[in-house]
């Protein structure tokens, strides 16, 4: 089963298949059901070291890793929670301010200030082997922290409502929240990216 580049006038490249590398099962559930057969994959269960600093770099320093442990290509993300008041912040650190404060101290964090509002944000990116470039994807959904609300299955989804919906993500139907999530919006360039780049991919068979 191998992924093929179709390179316009020349004789198709074969490559093999993307690894979609993450740790977060939440993640791949959302990822396998929003590209469903457009993009076939596989996965891998890696909790990569990640970066400080800018979120683009993060994603990409992922991905650069991710291939070197796969030694092929790669897709990973990273997903940040921005808080406008806090110009940006907790942004890529969310994992850590979730897993220490919970949904009420991420409320508390904007008690000092009007602005509750926020947006999230998904950056894949996609590395075609160890030595090559990675480029990123970018997803934003813009919304308000609102005390927690709804099912208690996936990290922030119960705190963050986006702009136009009276229901948190948490509340939402999944596929509701896969049409407008920040992870639908980084996919949906993805996608845009394999038919534009003519990646073609032999195998429609999930591994
Ligand atoms: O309510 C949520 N709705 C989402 O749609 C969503 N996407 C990610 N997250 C959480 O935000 C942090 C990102 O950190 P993160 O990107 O480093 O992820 P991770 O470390 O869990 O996985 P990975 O880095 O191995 O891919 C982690 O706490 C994730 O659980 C979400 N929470
Ligand atoms: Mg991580």
């Amino acid at each position: 089963m191998a992924a093929t580049r179709l390179m316009a006038g020349s004789v198709p490249v074969k490559l093999p298949p993307v690894t979609f590398v993450t740790g977060n099962a939440k993640k791949l559930e959302e990822v396998k059901v929003i590209l469903g057969q457009s993009i076939p994959f596989q996965s891998l269960k890696l909790d990569l070291p990640e970066l400080q600093g800018d979120p683009e770099d993060i994603a990409k320093e992922k991905a650069r890793l991710a291939a070197k442990q796969v030694k092929g290509p790669v897709l990973v993300e990273d997903t940040c929670l921005c808080f406008n008041a806090l110009k940006g912040l907790p942004g890529p650190y969310i994992k850590w301010f979730l897993q220490k404060l919970g949904h009420e101290g991420l409320n508390n964090m904007l008690m000092a200030y009007e602005d509750k509002s926020a947006y999230a944000m998904c950056i894949f990116s996609l590395a075609i082997g160890p030595n090559s470039e990675p480029i990123t994807f970018v997803g934003k959904t813009p919304g308000k922290i609102v005390p927690a609300r709804g099912p208690n299955d996936f990290g922030w989804d119960p705190v963050f409502q986006p702009d136009g919906y009276e229901q948190t993500y948490a509340e939402m139907p999944k596929e509701e929240k896969n049409k407008i999530s920040h992870r639908s919006r980084a996919l949906a360039l993805v996608k845009s990216h394999f038919s534009e780049a003519g990646i073609g991919l032999e195998t429609d068979e999930w591994t």
